[in-house]
């Protein structure tokens, strides 16, 4: 794939310690961009049911389209350059199929497509960090990160003191990460174990309902519970630690290598493994915009009413600590337009091989944090990685839909499938 664009202008910033933030930036010029792919009759045809178009999901599940991808995107096949043939950029920003990240890791994360039907992933951002959308208020600031929230006065690896500093109070006084980065056999036997459940004076994921609600005399349902969750909190900027203390796994990014795949079942595409991982290890985390749980609920009647769906996470482990959130606190992360590889972590009831733990980084109140996912036992290379999404498969009212689950567990809690 061959993209011509002009490279962004900038202002002259440079030699100064404060930054102008009112630069410039000339978006690629559309016309420029050219994609070269095999004709389309040395394609072979998708074996999937197309819908105008090329689509990566089964026929009951409404996504946006994909696009066709060079047959390279079949494990290891290289397209000839004979019988090129040159079509317009498809709609969207367009998938390299070496690398979905487009560099945005520190490992490559290839799309594999084994069916040899040519199609890609549905096209979106790659962002290998949060962005907040518009409304959502994130309180990223120095002066609220305490003394006791931080170890300014650590130096190198805190994993290696003899006494764990002040990062650890989090996690009962003891990091939770072992000096090979993993997961400590405690730490992560406690996160697996069935979590209380609270309820919030008034939830604000059905309040939102009520303030979008036509109906004068709508109220507010009852909170139907969120999982309390333990929290990780790593070191950051404020501590004198270094970049590679032990206590910062999920800042430091993706380091595994995997890949994303067309699922051979029903559940379109999905993240596998791609190497032999250990129990306790860090995968990635959830990323995606920031959005209040009000812009959530815009986007899902917007995006539902076109046939589509979205990609949110709640982050809800922390609502417990206020009666009533504000309605620019109350946030979660959406993957569908920008996000990362965790968008194609597809579901499995119960017995799932990730679980995904809070993590507190640069933000010491618990409204916003990082949602990581780590391994639960060891994973063979190419196995599927899943996760328990926590759906209520009764809940039509879900910010995340319920689709027909087919996880092939034997936990499956979709009464479709009794
Ligand atoms: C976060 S996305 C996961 C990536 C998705 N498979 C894709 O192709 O982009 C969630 C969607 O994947 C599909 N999915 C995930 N787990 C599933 C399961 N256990 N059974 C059926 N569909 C599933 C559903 O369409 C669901 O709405």
């Amino acid at each position: 794939v061959f993209f011509f664009q002009n490279p962004p202008a900038y202002n002259d910033a440079h030699n100064k310690s404060i930054i102008e933030l009112d630069y410039t930036y000339s978006e690629p010029r559309e016309s420029g961009m050219l994609q070269i792919v095999p004709a389309m009759d040395f394609l072979p045809k998708p074996s999937v049911p197309n819908q105008a178009g090329s689509s990566c999901m089964p026929p009951n599940n409404s996504m946006i389209h994909g696009g066709i991808c060079p047959s390279s995107a079949t494990a290891g096949e290289q397209s000839s350059s004979s019988n090129m043939l040159v079509i317009a950029k498809p709609k969207g920003p367009a998938h390299d199929v070496n690398d979905i990240t487009k560099g945005e890791e520190h490992v490559r994360i290839p799309i594999i497509n084994e069916g040899g039907n040519g199609i890609l992933p549905p096209p979106f951002h790659y962002i290998p960090r949060n962005i907040t959308f518009q409304n959502a208020y994130v309180s990223l600031s120095l002066a609220r990160i305490g003394d006791d929230n931080c170890c300014s006065d650590c130096f190198g690896d805190c994993l290696a003191e003899p006494i764990p500093c002040a990062c650890a109070a989090e996690t009962g006084g003891d990091f939770a990460y072992t000096r090979d980065g993993l997961l400590k056999e405690e730490f992560l036997n406690s996160c697996l174990s069935v979590l209380p459940k609270f309820y919030c004076k008034i939830c604000s994921r059905e309040r939102v309902k009520i303030v979008n609600s036509e109906s004068p005399n709508a109220k507010v349902n009852p909170c139907k519970g969120h999982p309390i969750r333990k929290f990780i909190k790593e070191c950051w900027s404020k501590c004198g630690c270094a970049r590679n203390c032990g206590n910062r796994v999920v800042q430091r990014g993706i380091s595994r290598h995997l890949q994303v795949f067309l699922t051979p079942g029903e559940k379109g595409w999905g993240l596998r493994a791609a190497e032999e991982l250990p129990w306790g290890a860090f995968i990635c985390e959830y990323v995606g915009e920031i959005l209040t749980n009000n812009e959530l609920y815009e986007r899902n009647n917007q995006m539902v009413s076109n046939g589509k769906h979205t990609y949110p996470t709640l982050l809800d482990a922390d609502w417990v600590t206020e009666d009533v959130l504000e309605d620019d606190h109350a946030l979660c992360l959406d993957g569908t337009f920008y996000g990362n590889v965790a968008r194609f972590i597809n579901h499995r009831c119960s017995d799932a091989n990730l679980i995904v733990i809070p993590v507190e980084i640069e933000t010491p109140d618990h409204h916003y944090y990082h949602p990581a996912f780590f391994t639960t036992r060891q994973i063979k290379p190419f196995e599927e990685l899943i996760w328990d999404y926590g759906l209520d498969f009764d809940d039509v009212n879900h910010p995340v839909e319920a689709f027909k689950c087919c996880c092939g567990s034997e936990f499956c809690q979709d009464k479709r499938n009794i």
